[in-house]
């Protein structure tokens, strides 16, 4: 199983200027996360600090119990080997035909006969589907095919954690969405926890289990995915509907006298963007048949059920109506044709009341000692 990555009260400045402050959040075990955010927001510096490529001024990140932020550089080191990185451009050397860029780091920090690191390299140049182009070089191929080799690359120490850098730069939609298929893949073949970065919205919406946003030096929300879809924050709706119309501004924020002119300017007609507002919950892209069953997304489904009481009403029902009815019966959760609701009571046909949406028995879960400290971080991200 992947590790945990548990992250308090994160900061990073570069001189005086602040990038984000107080990052707090947990990455849960082998499940995949996004964090979004505009532009700018320091979403590449935070994946630096989070291997101690970059030292955050403050807070904790700590990963098998090895805080990285205040580690010595030989705990450094040896921690590093636990995380695959998969930077924007791929990071291959240029000189280096594919084989020896995805060889490279297993000839660099282990001992392995060369016999060996060939059936390692062969075996990830296949499951990123590059059986065949071991003799190319990175010039020679295309984007896609580079960022597939830096995955390769990525996974040859068998990572525990794997970091993706906007693996969306670059690619068409549809080559986007082939390389968000494998990491789902790889995911369920490795079980190694994910943190991928990006502005991309469909990628946003359709794999990750877990999604949490940057914005104004802050982290705005972490959660399940289902928290994010839902919510009613103006800068996480305006992100996930790639809108005019929000705090969002051409460079970063907007102030009151822009926010109140460009309103008037929707108002009166103005095409804000985007297409209609996209709203609800699509279905989460899953592992293509044949490949194993995601055991980060068994567990997630046990975690997020146990916090499901902490969450918003509009994401508790997405997350209900996300279970089988078999599941349903394991949780406990009521079949929706008892309940009662009708016109006026502020809900739609089909709807839990609030104060029953989350009806669970507690003795059909096992204790937790470190519940408490999840359901802080990931009700809401920072509360
Ligand atoms: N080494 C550095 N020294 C000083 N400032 C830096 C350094 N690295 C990044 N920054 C600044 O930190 C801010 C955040 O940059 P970062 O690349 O993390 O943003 P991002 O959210 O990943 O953006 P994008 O989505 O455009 O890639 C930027 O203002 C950038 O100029």
């Amino acid at each position: 199983m992947g590790a945990e990555v548990v992250i308090e009260g994160l900061t990073k400045s570069f001189g005086r200027q602040t990038i984000w402050r107080d990052v707090t959040l947990t990455l849960p075990p082998g499940e995949v996360s996004v964090m979004l955010g505009p532009s700018g927001t320091g979403k590449s510096v935070f994946l630096k600090s989070m291997i101690g490529l970059l030292k955050p001024d403050r807070g904790k990140c700590v990963v098998n119990g090895v805080d990285i932020v205040r580690c010595s550089e030989h705990k450094l080191y040896e921690t590093r080997k636990l995380f695959g990185v998969l930077f924007q451009d791929g990071a291959l050397f240029g000189s280096m035909n594919l084989y020896d860029n995805v060889a490279f780091p297993l000839r660099e920090h282990t001992k392995k006969s060369e016999t060996e690191i060939r059936r390692i390299v062969l075996e990830k140049l296949d499951m990123t589907g590059l059986a065949g182009a071991e003799k190319k070089l990175p010039g020679e191929i295309s984007g896609g095919m580079r960022k597939r080799a830096g995955l390769a690359r990525a996974l040859v120490l068998d990572p525990e954690i794997i970091l993706v850098d906007e693996p969306d730069s670059g690619l068409d939609p549809v080559r986007t969405t082939y390389i968000s298929q494998l990491f789902l893949d790889v995911n369920a073949q490795s079980d190694a926890t994910f943190l991928i970065v990006t502005h991309n919205i469909n990628l946003a919406r359709t794999v990750p289990d877990n999604l949490g946003m940057l914005f104004r030096k802050e982290l705005v929300m972490f959660g399940p995915r289902e928290v994010l879809l839902t919510s009613e924050e103006p800068v996480v709706k305006q992100f996930l509907n790639g809108r005019m119309d929000g705090p969002i501004g051409m460079s970063e924020e907007k102030d009151q006298a822009t926010m109140a002119a460009e309103k008037a300017m929707f108002e009166a007609g103005h095409h804000a963007g985007g297409v209609e507002e996209v709203v609800g919950i699509p279905p989460q892209m899953q592992p293509t048949p044949g490949v194993p069953t995601r055991q980060g997304a068994i567990r997630r489904k046990d975690r997020v059920m146990q916090i499901l009481h902490t969450l918003p009403p509009a994401a508790q029902e997405g997350i209900i109506e996300s279970l089988t009815p078999a599941e349903q019966a394991r949780y406990g959760i009521r079949p929706r044709h008892t309940v009662q609701t009708g016109p006026g009571q502020g809900q739609h046909q089909g709807q839990l009341p609030t104060d029953r949406i989350a009806q669970i028995p507690d003795a059909a879960w096992p204790s937790r000692e470190d519940d408490t400290h999840r359901m802080r971080n990931q009700g809401q991200g920072k509360a």
